[in-house]
């Protein structure tokens, strides 16, 4: 049996310079045949046009609908045809900008429950493209724009923060937008929540074919177990409870622009109309904050909170079981004042003589 093609998935916001990227790998794939299959989320997939305007052959159009959602079947069904009928050695995949990168990873490397994905196919490297200014404005209260996006897809930096913390390769495009120290903050908070992947400053998405084609370097539980969150965590959990919150492996870079992880962990339920209260109260220095609380109003569940910038979730994740229930928070922010935000979520926390389940109205799940 040959060997099965590889595939890249590139990532990535809206405006980020995907498509910049995959024509210039239409034009310079290296010593490869490239096919494109590129998602939009219009009827009109305007990328694959402005993709065929350069390459009349390998570009195929999956439009009016998201790849990690609605149009998993087909993409599966698209990469089932390809496999039959096309001739080419390496498959591209560009995401819509709204794409969740890991259930379209999932559809890449399993399929989904309706159509198993052709064994001629593996994932090899997912690629993430940023645009270093969108990123720099999605975090700055003063610039950030309300954070609704279309339909009921999730918050748009909650995905953008997704994308940044799964990918093999990130490419930090539009440098020419954002000036040099700005820059080195924008990385340095990049590389807290994504310490794994090859990062490379770009402008016009320009690289070589080599950094993003064919790196091998796909592997679906390093990808989540690698994410700067989980990493955090780890390390606090190995230094166990008298560990001080902060991540001292983390120094360096990150220190030198202000850009932090910190731990918070207690053995006490948060009061959950207060909990609620303070995850409302973002002033953006939290870039991501994510793990999972003890609430009194429902001590069995395990709350998985996520806020990504000003947008939070949090919801009921399953029960602590034989685990003691423990509040661990992973926050990674620029200029954070640990000690304040530790002394505002011990305010939190539920007074030792309150009952159970007295919350008047439970808060979770929410969304914002
Ligand atoms: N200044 C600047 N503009 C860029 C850069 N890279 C891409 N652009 C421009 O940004 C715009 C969006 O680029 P695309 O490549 O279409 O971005 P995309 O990620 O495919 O966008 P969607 O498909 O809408 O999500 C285009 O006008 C590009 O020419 C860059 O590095 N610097």
């Amino acid at each position: 049996m040959t060997d099965p093609l590889p595939i890249t998935l590139v990532s990535g916001p809206l405006g980020a310079g995907k498509t910049t990227l995959v024509n210039s790998l239409l034009n310079d794939p290296g010593d490869r045949r490239i096919a494109v299959v590129v998602n939009d989320m219009g009827e009109v997939n305007v990328d694959a046009e402005l993709l065929e305007a350069e390459s009349d052959d390998g570009v195929i159009d999956l439009s009016n609908g998201c790849i990690c959602c609605r149009l998993q079947d087909d993409l599966v069904t698209e990469v089932t045809r390809l496999a039959d009928e096309r001739s080419f050695e390496y498959l591209v995949v560009e995401a819509s900008g709204i794409s969740e990168p890991i259930p379209v990873a999932r559809t890449l490397t399993a399929g989904t429950d309706d159509a198993s994905l052709p064994d001629r196919f593996r994932l090899d490297t997912t690629v993430s493209v940023i645009d270093a200014y969108g990123f720099w404005k999605a975090f700055d209260p003063a610039e950030s724009l309300p954070d609704a996006a279309p339909s009921p897809e999730r918050p748009l930096t909650e995905v953008l923060v997704d994308q940044v913390e799964f990918c093999d390769v990130l490419l930090l495009n539009k440098c020419d937008m954002v000036p040099d120290d700005e820059l080195d903050a924008v990385e340095a908070s990049i590389r807290e929540l994504q310490p794994r992947a090859e990062l490379y400053r770009t402008t016009y998405s320009e690289v070589d074919p080599e950094t993003v084609l064919g790196t091998g370097s796909f592997d679906f539980e390093v990808a989540r177990r690698q994410q700067g969150w989980k990493r955090a965590l780890a390390v606090a959990e190995e230094e166990g409870p008298d560990h001080d919150g902060h991540d001292h492996g983390a120094q360096s870079a990150a220190a030198a622009h202000g850009v932090e992880s910190f731990v918070y962990r207690r053995e006490q339920p948060f009061d959950a109309d207060r909990f609620d209260a303070w995850l409302d109260e973002w002033e953006g220095n939290v870039i991501r904050l994510k793990g999972f609380a003890w609430v009194a109003s429902r001590p069995e569940t395990v709350l998985g909170v996520s806020q990504a910038g000003p947008a939070v979730q949090a919801g009921p994740l399953g029960e602590w079981g034989a685990d003691d229930p423990t509040t661990r928070l992973v926050i990674i922010g620029r200029d954070l004042d640990g000690d304040t935000i530790t002394a505002a979520l011990d305010g939190c926390l539920a007074d030792e003589s309150a009952e159970a389940g007295t919350a008047e109205t439970d808060p979770f799940p929410r969304e914002s």
